[in-house]
């Protein structure tokens, strides 16, 4: 039975239908049956088409062929191929036919202005029957604007409903201009671009421009705005990829050779080959992380570096190391994630128990993300990235370290999710369950594709004894024959050479990437992404607030440092009270004086720098990949700098109360002993925590981080003034330490200079100078004690510009 129905009727909830859309007439036609054809020959054609106005049609254009759940479309009446052709992302669908799943798009017709949509809904796959295609005719709506978004609000405005995670719920609206035109102006999270340009606040609309929201792409033509791609479905091209890198030795190494192949919509790829061969390093060249030295990577025709933002949000990555913090629960873990990722207004409770559903980790999600097996934390990880719904979805090693059956479980879900029509390529070792896949690339060393194909072909391909899985280690073998390096590369070339000549690289190199057409190509790397700083600074220190206090042991060790050094100090001067003066003055007690305001200092400057050494460097793989989403750099050092200065605020407390137990206080005549201690300790540790979170972005291990805390622990004592006279080139060094303005600021408040005893005059001989001299740098002086204090803080901003610098060079794109 075949019905057909115009515009905007839904029809039964149950059954696929295809929706033919001839700019802007709408025909949908019901599948039932095994098979159908599709043309304008009514003698031949099943499906009825009207006779005037749809000459693209092939008279005999297609054929649907019904295959499992779905169906397979073949271009042409069975035999030949139609005039006109069917194109899926522009290009031809082979002889081998197209299999249509939910939200498939296709072309009829070569010319882009003049074209079929073709679009197949599957009810099954999808909780609404919702129609294809939206069209509004904004001049029918000039006195109303339209609104564009994931729900917008239909009782104020004409709308367009665009359904996805990454769309904010009124995501930007289209207002009527005086001249008789319209300006779209923005309003979401993700951006909205216009020919590929991401609209700040307005846009003037102009004839023929294309509006990217999410997703989906929207056409401006004549007045009318349509959807013209739900961008459901992201084909992949990469053309002739080679990357060089120069080693240590200065020598020049190929690390991806000419590497050309195409992946179509809804397909699962692996990439596979022996260890060094260059699949990572395609990954991540395919994903547009790593350059090329030659060669581009197009995803839909569009050149991805080049519109990396446009693409951004469509991306999905889990690196091999676990992108989630272990001192989070599975639901905390992506909670967080949801609210950094998707737009404000998004339900981020709904989305995760949906996503905690697709990963089958509702059991466990209150538990630690350290508390859960290998691979139950390689699902968190995917988990995060699926939030957000990505149509093309990379994984590195997803499989590395879990046994037969939790490799089997994840191939399962890795092939689930590209039957629900998401592209997914992944990097893996294990060789057991590629079957799963749609098509594997076999690298070879230096980077080199030896095959890409189906799994099955590929045994073929390497001439294995028998079609059988179980010989497919065997390749790998087979591609690292030869006694020497030379040897393994001839054989690597032979069978390189021989898939550049067989069938299988017309697979391969089927249709390569078009330019941008009709989009200006504003080169996007290093563009702004649009956040609220303040939201993600509240998240990111309410997430990184929770996994400092869930550190127990370390918050303890922080908090107490600091006392516990008072009360050694207190064991080593006993009653000799340190910081207050002595009759008659004695210079050997302001030189007691001052080695204890060095050790309360030091001890500071310790804490400090230690408790913030490793916080960044320790999270490194998740702010990588937070970062490529939309993680904005100020806010993240400064949820570090603010949770770090909350806890510098208790350790100062702790330290106040420490030091009015343990040693007599002073009277300073500037200021309470207990404010300027306080302000000076909290500069002290302020600063030194801002060094710290420096170190952080310079090292890459957190073993690194701990062993180049004695490197700057050292000039902070050699440099501080106190244990060694300075002079020339090592005063101004000084100049660079925590320690020299935290001692001078002491130093002020304690009023050491008040300490020191006049030079000893002996009637007839020359004064005898005491063993310590007044130093201008301890001056009771508001002027030295602001200057002390101003230093503190200057360093602190200079080393947290400096940090911002340093991570800024990290970015890949
Ligand atoms: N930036 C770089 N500079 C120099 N050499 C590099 C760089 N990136 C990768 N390589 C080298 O290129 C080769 C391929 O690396 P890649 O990580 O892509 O291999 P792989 O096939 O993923 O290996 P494995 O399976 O062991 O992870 C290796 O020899 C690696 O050392």
């Amino acid at each position: 039975m075949i019905e057909t129905l115009h515009n905007a009727t839904l029809i039964s909830q149950a059954q696929p239908f295809i929706e033919l859309d001839n700019h802007g007439e709408v025909l949908r036609f019901q599948l039932q049956e095994a098979r159908y054809f599709l043309g304008r020959d009514r003698t031949w054609s099943d499906l009825e088409i009207p006779e005037q106005g749809w000459d693209v049609l092939s008279r005999r254009q297609a054929v649907l062929q019904r295959e499992g759940d779905h169906y397979r479309i073949y271009d042409g009446d069975g035999h030949s191929t139609s005039r006109n052709g069917i194109f899926i992302r522009h290009t031809q669908i082979s002889e081998q036919g197209y299999v249509l799943k939910h939200g498939t798009q296709l072309e009829i017709g070569q010319d882009a202005s003049n074209q079929i949509k073709l679009t197949y809904i599957d009810p099954a796959s999808s909780p609404t029957v919702t129609p294809s295609n939206l069209r509004l005719d904004l001049k029918r709506l000039r006195e109303t604007p339209v609104e564009l978004g994931r729900e917008p609000d239909a009782t104020r405005y004409a709308s367009m409903t665009l359904e996805s995670p990454v769309v904010s719920r009124r995501h930007a609206t289209v207002y009527a201009t005086p001249d008789g035109g319209f300006t779209l102006q923005d309003h979401s999270t993700n951006g909205t671009f216009v020919n590929g340009q991401r609209v700040e606040r307005f846009a003037k609309l102009h004839e023929s421009d294309r509006i990217r929201i999410g997703p989906f792409t929207l056409v401006y033509q004549h007045g009318i705005l349509e959807l013209a791609d739900r961008g459901n479905q992201i084909r992949l091209d990469a053309a002739h990829l080679v990357r060089k890198v120069t080693d240590k030795l200065n020598t020049e190494r190929v690390i991806l050779d000419d590497v050309s192949l195409s992946i179509e919509p809804g397909q699962l790829v692996a990439l596979v080959g022996g260890s060094g061969a260059g699949k990572s390093t395609l990954m991540k060249t395919l994903l547009g992380i790593e350059p090329t030295t030659s060669g581009k990577v197009y995803l839909n025709g569009d050149d991805l570096r080049q519109h990396f933002d446009l693409y951004r949000s469509q991306l999905g990555y889990v690196p091999q190391d676990d992108i989630v913090h272990c001192d989070l629960t599975v639901e905390e873990v992506l909670l967080y994630a949801c609210k950094l990722r998707l737009p404000a207004d998004t339900n981020a409770k709904q989305i995760v128990q949906k996503t905690l559903e697709q990963i089958k980790l509702h059991h466990v999600k209150h538990t630690f993300i350290r508390d859960l097996s290998g691979g139950q934390r390689k699902r968190v990880s995917i988990g995060v990235e699926l939030l957000a719904d990505p149509k093309l979805f990379f994984l590195d090693e997803p499989t590395s370290g879990l046994d037969p059956g939790l490799d089997k479980e994840m191939m399962n879900l890795l092939r689930e999710l590209a039957d629900q029509g998401r592209t997914v390529i992944l990097v893996t070792h294990a060789t057991a369950n590629l079957e799963a896949c749609d098509r594997i690339a076999f690298m070879g060393r230096g980077g080199k594709l030896c095959y890409f194909g189906s799994p099955q072909g590929a045994l073929d391909f390497f001439e294995m004894p028998e079609a059988d899985l179980k010989y497919f280690a065997d390749i790998y073998i087979k591609l690292d024959q030869g006694k020497t390096k030379q040897d393994v590369h001839a054989t690597v070339q032979h069978w390189a050479t021989k898939f550049h000549q067989s069938q299988s690289h017309h697979l391969a190199l089927n249709p390569v990437g078009r330019e941008s057409s009709n989009r200006s190509a504003p080169s996007n790397m290093g563009s702004q992404r649009r956040y609220s700083p303040v939201q993600q600074l509240r998240l990111l220190s309410q997430r990184y607030g929770q996994l400092v206090m869930r550190d127990r042991m370390s918050l303890g060790l922080a908090l107490l440092t600091g006392p516990i050094g008072i009360a050694l100090i207190y064991l080593a001067v006993q009653t000799r009270d340190p910081l207050i003066p002595v009759t008659p003055q004695d210079a050997m007690h302001a030189s007691l004086s001052l080695r204890t305001l060095l050790v309360i200092s030091c001890i500071a400057i310790w804490v400090g720098i230690s408790c913030s050494a490793q916080e960044i460097v320790k999270e490194a793989p998740i702010y990588a990949r937070e970062r490529l989403v939309n993680l904005g750099l100020l806010p993240y050092l400064g949820s570090k700098v603010l949770i770090r200065s909350g806890i510098a605020a208790v350790q100062t407390l702790l330290l106040i109360a420490a030091i009015l137990l343990s040693l007599h206080s002073p009277a300073p005549d500037l200021l309470p002993w207990v404010f300027g201690l306080g302000m000076t300790n909290f500069l002290t540790l302020f600063s030194s925590l801002c060094l710290g979170l420096l170190l952080s972005t310079v090292v890459k291990t957190e073993n690194q981080a701990n062993n180049a805390l004695p490197l700057i622990m050292i000039p902070q004592l050699i440099f501080s003034g106190i244990l060694f006279e300075l002079q020339g080139l090592p005063t101004q060094l000084s100049w660079l330490m925590v320690s020299r303005w935290s001692v001078g600021a002491y130093g002020a408040l304690v009023d050491v200079n008040q300490m020191i005893p006049e030079a000893i005059q002996i009637p007839g001989r020359a004064p005898i100078a005491q063993p310590l001299q007044v130093n201008a740098v301890y001056d009771a002086t508001w002027q030295n004690l602001g200057l002390n204090w101003a230093m503190l803080g200057a360093s602190a901003i200079a080393y947290l510009a400096i940090a911002l610098y340093l991570q800024k060079r990290k970015d890949v794109i």
